[in-house]
């Protein structure tokens, strides 16, 4: 087997630990022979090095070498895969973008509204000036990013860079939803087979096919009429995504048609999600409280006895997707996954240049979109206003241009009032400063 060179961009992430132990697992399908971590904070990614040392020396050996930098310039040489999760402005600032819209009575989230139009301005920033890093180091290399807000990122690298066919938006929800359904269903995830349409969080389920051809879709309405549906990994099983699983009920039974994305739930029921929330306390408090204090104590425990024995590295299907996808690509296995690609006619009532996410048969040398066709007056109506919203944000960080990011704002579902838009678009520059581009 040939061996591959890899590169973990946000080699700190609190993801990293369990993606390379999906690494380790799968060692059998992509053979390593150097991995490097990159990331600009240096502590972080040095404890996830030293955890990658001791998983590697126990479970992993045949890899030649492991290096942590900080520095850009030695991160890409070589390289064959680059996998990217950086989170521009860190749990910080994601606390800024939740905590400033719900301040004005708005939906505050990572990716959806005000907040992710916030969190994609940083990232854009950041995000293009690594790619363009990446392609003068390592032209060839396959790009596989999971850096949020993924939709924007897809955008803004279509434009960027419109003839790289290497560079693959990818996230993980959709197959996070369908674990949950093959547990109802009581059927492995991998013998289902999704037809999906839509933007990145935006998207809804048309039929899940299991091997012998049979649409299963139905049988999860059918459940959903009086029951909830909860998500089946570790990662989710604290009580705020439970609740956004409760709500996928609510959601499927309320429109007849296609089961929709768990991230509709901010845009079809936005004034209910306000009222849950908590301004003083958000999803991003909860992960430095939670997740990111499990996973650095769990790299802890793991130095201090030097073996990963006993001790679970928390998994789940995010490092499985992305692997998966990295694996179909150097063994041409012609597999499906659910990706971010260039419409051009695939869901045909929509934009040709919208960047939608479909399922693509993945091989060694294509990124092949099965056909969806036409889309109900009520998808296309809410897709293209929230794809508008997109374009918006981008034309926003390209142009400088704040009447952009006002129109932008004003037209997403969360937000709709122009004052209202325009007091936290406001707010969010006054937060962001220096990491958001000037806007005139
Ligand atoms: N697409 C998906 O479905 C999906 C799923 C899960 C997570 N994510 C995304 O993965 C990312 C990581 O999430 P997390 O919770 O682990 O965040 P985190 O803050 O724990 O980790 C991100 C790491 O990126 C580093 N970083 C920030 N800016 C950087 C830059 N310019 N260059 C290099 N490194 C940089 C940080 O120092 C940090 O170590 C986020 O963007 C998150 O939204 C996406
Ligand atoms: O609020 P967070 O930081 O916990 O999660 C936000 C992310 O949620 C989705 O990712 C899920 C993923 O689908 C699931 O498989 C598992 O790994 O947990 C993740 C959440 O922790 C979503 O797809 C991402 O885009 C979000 O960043
Ligand atoms: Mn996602």
């Amino acid at each position: 087997m040939k061996k591959v060179n890899i590169t973990i961009v946000g080699g700190g992430s609190t993801y990293t630990p369990a993606l390379l132990d999906t690494l380790v697992r799968y060692q059998d399908q992509v053979s390593i022979d150097n991995l490097v971590l990159f990331d600009t904070d240096e502590a972080r990614q040095r404890e996830v090095g030293d955890f990658a040392e001791v998983l590697f020396k126990e479970r992993y050996s045949s890899v030649n070498n492991i290096k942590c930098t900080t520095n850009i310039e030695e991160a890409f040489s070589d390289t064959d895969f680059v996998l990217m999760q950086i989170r521009s402005g860190g749990l910080e600032m994601r606390k800024h973008d939740e905590k400033i819209p719900l301040s004005h009575g708005v939906v505050g989230q990572e990716t959806c509204g005000p907040g992710g139009f916030s969190y994609g301005m940083r990232t854009l920033k950041d995000f293009i000036e690594i790619i363009k890093e990446i392609r003068r180091q390592s032209p060839d290399a396959w790009i596989i990013n999971y850096s949020n807000p993924a939709a924007i990122v897809a955008e803004a690298t279509k434009r960027e860079f419109p003839n790289d066919q290497r560079l693959i938006n990818i996230c993980d929800m959709p197959i996070g939803i369908m674990d949950a359904f093959s547990n109802i269903l009581g059927v492995s995830r991998k013998q289902l087979s999704p037809r999906y349409f839509g933007l990145n969080h935006f998207g809804w389920f048309t039929n899940l096919y299991d091997q012998e051809g049979n649409d299963r879709l139905p049988e999860i309405k059918e459940y959903l009429k009086h029951d909830a549906i909860l998500p089946t990994e570790k990662a989710m099983s604290d009580d705020s995504w439970k609740k956004t699983f409760e709500q996928l009920a609510q959601m499927t039974n309320d429109f007849d048609g296609p089961v929709p994305n768990t991230y509709l739930q901010y845009y079809l029921y936005p004034k209910k999600i306000v009222k849950e929330s908590d301004p003083h306390h958000t999803r991003a408090d909860q992960v430095i409280a939670e997740r990111e204090k499990e996973v650095f104590s769990m790299i802890s425990a793991v130095k201090q006895q030097n073996s990963t024995e006993d001790i679970e590295i928390s998994s789940g299907v995010h490092g499985d997707y992305i692997v998966d996808l990295m694996t179909a690509i150097i063994n041409n296995r012609n597999d499906l996954f659910i990706i971010m690609v260039e419409n051009k006619g695939v869901i045909e009532n929509l934009p040709s240049e919208a960047m939608v996410e479909v399922p693509c048969l993945v091989n060694s040398n294509n990124i092949e979109p099965l056909r969806v066709g036409p889309i109900d007056t009520f998808y296309k109506g809410l897709i293209e206003n929230q794809y508008a919203y997109e374009k918006l944000t981008v034309d926003a960080f390209y142009n400088n241009s704040y009447d952009a990011a006002l129109k932008a704002l004003t037209l997403n579902r969360t937000v709709v009032d122009t004052d209202l838009a325009k007091s936290i678009l406001n707010d969010l520059i006054e937060a962001n400063n220096d990491a958001w581009p000037k806007l005139n």
